[in-house]
């Protein structure tokens, strides 16, 4: 299948740091079209400015990063992005969260004034999706932490990308909570032809959502093993109470502990 981004022999050092030190280095990481990887590693190792190299956030210094058979340049449209911390704007509703990228992104911009009731009901659509029907007038902080998470899926999928950018984005929610993400997740990836990227600490949400793990090294990091991940789909929350994911999870916990021995 074709390859969706390539990340060649990367090497990024930010410009700021007082060692002179790289964040990455030598990065490979090739992830296909409609692909679900995870990425995993010991903390600091250079995960978030992976992130942001496939999104045109930041640049190599060497290598190239190419998504979706061009060269990244400058900030990836093509991509929406959930972070850890929500980061809607409180004096927003949140239905005016979620239309807020496509106040910034072309062609919607342009678009928007006259189309507004067709993305209004698109917003509806994903708010059904994620399980927040009818929330669309409510103000950010009159949504809990997790339902504040699932507007932000919402937003990052809004102008429907090609591309979906995780970073930790259940990180702060309780585990309850988290799986029942995983499962909305889950299903928005099976219903659309999405290529997502994670970004997780958390190795059981890698095996329950991934098709292939990326393990990577302390910094500066590189991708240190690669993992297939073969349960069939859909997966429900009852496999990760099985041996076989047991086993994957105390796998992953190997090379990470070996990341973190080597550091
Ligand atoms: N803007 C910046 N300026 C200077 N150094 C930075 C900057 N951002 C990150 N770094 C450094 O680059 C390295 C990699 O950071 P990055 O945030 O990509 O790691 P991470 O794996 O996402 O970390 P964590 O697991 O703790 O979230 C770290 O050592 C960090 O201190």
């Amino acid at each position: 299948m074709k390859k969706f981004v390539d990340i060649h022999d990367v090497t990024h050092v930010y410009a700021r740091t007082e060692d002179g030190a790289a964040a990455v280095e030598h990065l490979n990481l090739a992830v296909r079209e409609g692909e679900f990887a995870a990425i995993v590693g010991p903390s600091g190792c250079g995960k978030s400015t992976l992130m942001k190299l496939a999104t045109g956030l930041q640049f190599p210094i060497k290598g190239t990063v190419i998504v979706d058979g061009k060269q990244v340049t400058a900030p990836v449209k093509l991509a929406g992005m959930a972070f850890q911390n929500p980061t809607m704007l409180p004096w927003r509703t949140t239905l005016d969260n979620i239309l807020l990228p496509l106040e910034i992104v072309e062609p919607h911009r342009s678009k928007l004034r006259r189309h507004k009731a067709e993305y209004v009901a698109k917003v509806e659509k994903l708010l059904a999706q994620v399980g927040l029907k009818g929330q669309g007038h409510k103000f950010p902080w009159q949504l809990s932490g997790g339902m504040q998470q699932r507007a932000s899926l919402c937003r990052a999928l809004i102008h429907e990308p090609k591309l979906l950018m995780l970073d930790e984005p259940f990180g702060a929610l309780d585990t309850f909570t988290r799986e029942e993400l995983w499962c909305v997740i889950r299903d928005l990836h099976a219903a659309s032809p999405v290529t997502v990227i994670l970004v997780t600490h958390d190795l059981r949400e890698a095996a329950f959502l991934a098709d292939r793990i990326f393990c990577m090294s302390a910094r500066p990091g590189r991708i240190v093993a690669e993992r297939e991940v073969d349960f069939p789909r859909p997966r429900d929350l009852e496999i990760t109470y099985t041996p076989e994911f047991t086993t994957l999870v105390h796998e992953l916990r190997g090379h990470i502990a070996q990341a973190r021995m080597a550091a």
